[in-house]
């Protein structure tokens, strides 16, 4: 279907001639298909055999086991035409009637029809190339290997099928094949609506199936990062996906995300004599359409800021000092709560902002390291979201403006631009420290593995594929890890990892994963603790005193929080995330008051809930605004002549739009030429963004304007 503009099919008539054609030929050539199918059963049979049970198209076989529950329908046919024709996908060259890719469906003409899914023979890489194809591997498995250290990793983690799922009978589609495979089966239907499948395969630093536990992830994702921070490095965790994907149940689930876990190790190793010096510092903030908001301080509205160094810093950010995992728990609920989420037609329970949890590793004033966890909001299509408000719809469309922003950086510093648009979004701006500089970045793309989200599932792992190519240049600006000379290096050389492969399910070795073969690892300073009893061992060693306090403005009590754990289900409280989000930076009554810091001497329980403990006296608050500068004249100057050049350039690619779809008018209306439908359609899209881009950036200038006004004023 990709290539109907090379046939000259350009219409619907053109299409059904073309779909008559195939059908006529089918007919009088039966052996077009190389491999003559068995017979189906008879339909009588077919449920006592089973055949509508849910089972993994990876067990289809050309006899057909599995038959989709719902008889084909010309009217879908004919969406999912429109639809696999606007995606513009690389496909392989196609022949047409090729035999290998069609199966035979006329046995049972006077019965429903239900057609079997036959896989195509070449498995597709992210592209769509087939891997047999010269140069169609991918470069990990081609030869770069995958190690603990590198400056960007891209994992991938699959969730098991839901409740939900399991009744629509939806097969699974995802197949974790190795430790670092995954294995996509794409139903498609053919012109001639006869349905097959496109194996896709993705190779990446780790992907993990759907019996992974957070654990298992977080060995071989944060951990890594934990380590570098206490180096002197800056190292952001982030899960991208679709909506409903497992992002949050896997960073921020409140309990055992892994946000906890590497709070855990960063505790435990800040207990440690050589480690004493340095301090913990929690904040929460999230951004909710384009804007930043600060999740510890009533939702308070936030601005991004670099400073003479060109380091990002968020102006007023509130942060506290953490020194145990009961502090760290309760300081994120409480934000948590503050959260923007709400329902959506995809998931019930979706983040409607991307969530950054920092922890920064202190020594007095001067930050040693900084160790980001984000959320990002789903990515999803305006279909997903249901029948939706207006305001759900624009958070959409938001989201995904920024998500695409992220993918333009992520592009730019793939072909090495000169500039890297990262003012293109606000999400941007903040992650620059993540690719820049001495930056690590672990990137988990979640994937849902039911078939009704191919599509989605195909986009985020080409996302994650096209950050995984970053990778080529993963040496660059990494010195900080293996400077000797550095304090915090003593004794450390690679990372232990406490695990082996068949401790988290692997099957194979297929690179040189630094498993258990590290000579220093006795004198590793990171202290793993991989339970509470660890924990608890360590925490009476801690001798340094909690930080003086301050005393905070008096505020109304938190609300109830009253987490549901139902186990397998996100216990995040929505109690205040039914409410609007403040865009004007007053008290939501959920941001009221703080959670509750722990006594040094007895650690809690992992399962401990903070919430459940009374709020604490608020002089017992350490409450630190950030001592960012305010906006100088000199950074004015810089930021305002950056967003003079991002302007000309959203402007030529305004021009650029505009001049190739005057050049591709192919269709003839009342004699004049105009563009078809679908690129018109393409430059309204493109054009909408590059319209939002520029509003973006003039709301920018105005917000600094603003700012710097006030201060005048005052
Ligand atoms: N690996 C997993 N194992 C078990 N349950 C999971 C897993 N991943 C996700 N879930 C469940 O799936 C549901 C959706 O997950 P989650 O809220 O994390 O999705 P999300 O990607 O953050 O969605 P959104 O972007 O809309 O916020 C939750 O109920 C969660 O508990």
């Amino acid at each position: 279907m990709q290539d109907y503009g090379i046939v000259g099919i350009h219409g619907m008539e053109d299409r059904k001639r073309l779909f008559q054609l195939i059908q006529m030929l089918k007919s009088k050539f039966p052996n077009l298909d190389h491999t003559p199918p068995a017979p189906l059963p008879p339909p009588a049979s077919r449920e006592q055999q089973g055949l509508y049970k849910p089972t993994s198209l990876n067990n289809l076989s050309p006899a057909g086991a599995n038959y989709p529950s719902q008889p084909i329908r010309h009217d879908l046919a004919e969406s999912s035409l429109r639809r696999t024709a606007s995606t513009g996908r690389l496909r392989p060259p196609s022949t047409p009637f090729q035999g290998d890719i069609y199966s035979e469906e006329t046995a049972y003409e006077d019965q429903p029809r239900a057609p079997r899914f036959k896989k195509s023979v070449n498995t597709l890489n992210a592209y769509g190339v087939p891997l047999n194809a010269p140069g169609a591997q991918s470069a990990v498995k081609t030869g770069l290997v995958s190690s603990l250290t590198d400056r960007i990793r891209v994992c991938v983690r699959k969730r098991p099928l839901n409740s939900k799922e399991l009744k629509k009978n939806e097969a699974d589609i995802a197949r974790v094949t190795g430790r670092r495979t995954v294995n996509i089966d794409e139903p498609k239907v053919k012109v001639d609506l006869t349905r097959y499948i496109e194996q896709h395969e993705f190779v990446f630093d780790e992907a993990f199936d759907a019996h992974c536990t957070n654990d298992d992830v977080y060995r071989r994702t944060a951990f890594p990062l934990v380590e570098y921070v206490f180096n002197g490095g800056k190292a952001t965790c982030f899960a991208y996906g679709q909506t409903g994907s497992g992002k949050t149940f896997t960073m921020l689930d409140e309990k055992d995300g892994l946000y906890v876990k590497a709070g855990r190790d960063i505790f435990a190793t800040i207990r440690q004599p050589q480690f004493s010096h340095l301090a913990c510092w929690g904040s929460f903030y999230e951004i909710y359409q384009g804007h930043l908001y600060d999740l510890l301080n009533a939702r308070k509205r936030l601005f991004a800021r670099e400073d003479g160094k060109q380091q990002v810093c968020i102006a007023g950010l509130t942060e506290h000092e953490i020194s145990d995992v009961e502090q760290l728990m309760g300081i994120f609920e409480f934000g948590n709560n503050a959260r923007s989420t709400g329902a959506t037609g995809a998931n019930a329970d979706s983040s409607r902002s991307h969530a950054i949890f920092q922890l920064v590793l202190r020594d007095k004033k001067k930050t040693v390291g900084k160790l980001s966890f984000i959320d990002l909001a789903g990515s999803e299509r305006g279909a997903d979201r249901g029948e939706t408000d207006k305001q759900t719809r624009m958070e959409g469309s938001e989201i995904n403006k920024s998500l695409l922003a992220l993918k333009e950086c992520i592009r730019a510093l793939d072909l090495d631009s000169k500039h890297t648009p990262f003012r293109q979004s606000k999400l941007t701006q903040v992650l620059k420290d993540s690719f820049i500089g001495n930056s690590r970045t672990c990137m988990i793309a979640t994937i849902s593995p039911n078939m009704s989200n191919s599509e989605h599932t195909l986009n985020t792992l080409r996302y994650a594929d096209r950050v995984k190519e970053l990778k080529g240049d993963s040496h660059v600006a990494d010195d900080r890890a293996t400077d000797n000379s550095n304090v915090y290096n003593q004794g450390h050389h690679e990372v232990e990892n406490p695990l082996s492969d068949t401790d988290i399910g692997y099957s194979d070795v297929d690179d040189d994963f630094l498993l258990g073969d590290d000579p220093h690892k006795d004198a590793h300073p990171i202290i793993m603790s991989s339970d509470e009893e660890d924990f608890a061992h360590q925490q009476p060693t801690r001798t340094r005193p909690l930080a003086s306090v301050l005393a905070t403005k008096d505020k109304p009590p938190a609300p109830a929080t009253a987490a549901t754990s139902v186990p397998g289900y996100n216990t995040r409280s929505r109690a205040a995330a039914q409410q609007p989000p403040a865009t004007t930076g007053k008290a939501s009554p959920a941001s009221s008051s703080l959670p509750v810091p722990s006594s040094s001497a007895s650690p809690p329980p992992a399962t401990a809930t903070a919430a459940a403990k009374p709020p604490p006296p608020s002089s017992q608050l350490r409450e630190v605004q950030n001592e960012h500068a305010p906006l100088d004249a000199a950074t004015f100057i810089r930021q305002h002549r950056e967003h003079i050049r991002d302007m000309t350039e959203t402007s030529r690619t305004e021009s650029r739009l505009l001049v190739s779809l005057t050049m591709r008018q192919d269709d003839t209306l009342a004699g004049e030429r105009v563009p078809t439908d679908s690129s018109f359609e393409q430059y309204v899209r493109e054009l909408d963004e590059v319209m939002q881009r520029k509003l973006k950036n003039v709301l920018e200038v105005s917000d600094m304007v603003r700012e710097v006004l006030s201060r005048f004023e005052k």
